[in-house]
């Protein structure tokens, strides 16, 4: 696991977001989880988040660090393997002890909600990074969440490392809140957060650093040349190349994106991913074949994409 990073590892590989495998009995997959990671590793991908699509929010404090020690085990040398902290601010302080111990330069921030108070949350930024060093990415879903002024603060502070941007906007339409946090900390340390698609306009029209992505998990040979096009300015490359992602990303906006990678993956025959972490529950049965039918056919895709 790489244990240091800068701003422009960011922009270096797509950040792949995904689900976490755990046995029948809701203990952690090694072999899963593995599986998945190799999966990531041979197509390119060398930065892995375990966030959203893990469910991170919902991980007992209890087994946090036994966890992140067996996805450290998992992990190439050069990986850069981001854990997930928080959503609210206690949680956060008996996760920075775990962090403390260990050698993760970044972990996200998964969005706290309220009661809180925009002062109040600096504080609690500070006072996780005082106690384990370990930098934040702060992952910003809705307007306004943090403001600008203090994002560039804390950058400067070194308690925050970059920002994974996810507020969704119409298409075209302007984004004031993105401009001001990019005038603050510099697009180089913004990723967008939400996907392949939304990734096109945010890198070339907001020059924004890479992406993060769920789909990613299962074609990470064709994310990567997305990546690539966009950093290359290609529009009319990345979007031939989004194609065969697209089935999987219309089930994902329809249903639920994260429980819909959950059981993708394992309909993929990629990786058995197991029960999915509670408050989440599986897919509906009746949409099970669907789901399984544009896995499989992103997977055959991602084959023949590495086999040209
Ligand atoms: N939510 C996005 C990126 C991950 O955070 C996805 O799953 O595609």
């Amino acid at each position: 696991m790489r244990t240091t990073v800068t701003p422009a590892d960011l922009a270096a590989a797509v950040m792949a977001v995904p689900p976490l495998a755990r046995h029948a009995d809701g203990t952690f997959n090694d072999a899963a989880n593995g599986a998945l990671i190799r999966h990531l590793e041979a197509g390119g991908v060398s930065t892995i988040l375990y966030g959203g699509n893990a469910l991170a929010h919902h991980w007992p404090v209890s087994v946090y660090a036994d966890w992140l020690d067996r996805l450290e085990a998992l992990v190439e040398a050069d990986t850069w393997l981001l854990p997930s902290v928080g959503p609210d601010a206690g949680k956060m302080m008996d996760q920075a002890a775990v962090l403390a111990d260990r050698d993760f330069p970044v972990a996200l921030l998964v969005p706290m909600s309220p009661p809180l108070t925009h002062d109040g949350m600096g504080d609690a930024l500070r006072a996780f990074y005082d106690a384990c060093g370990v930098q934040l990415l702060v992952y910003i879903k809705t307007d306004g969440y943090m403001p600008a002024d203090l994002l560039g603060a804390l950058v400067a502070e070194g308690v925050v490392f970059g920002v994974k941007y996810a507020v969704p906007r119409a298409e075209g339409a302007a984004d004031p809140y993105l401009d001001a946090l990019i005038a603050a900390i510099g697009a180089e340390r913004i990723i967008s957060g939400f996907g392949e698609p939304p990734a096109v306009p945010h890198l070339l029209d907001q020059g924004l650093a890479g992406f993060t992505a769920g789909c990613v998990c299962i074609a990470p040979a064709i994310s990567t040349a997305i990546l690539a096009a966009l950093k290359t300015g290609d529009r009319a490359e990345a979007t031939r190349l989004l194609e065969p992602i697209l089935p999987l990303e219309v089930l994902r906006n329809g249903i639920n994106e994260i429980r819909v990678l959950h059981a993708a993956v394992a309909l993929s025959g990629l990786a058995q991913t197991g029960p999915i972490l509670r408050p989440s529950s599986d897919i509906p049965d009746d949409r099970r074949a669907d789901v399984a039918e544009a896995a499989r056919a992103l997977l055959a895709a991602e084959r023949a994409f590495r086999a040209a």
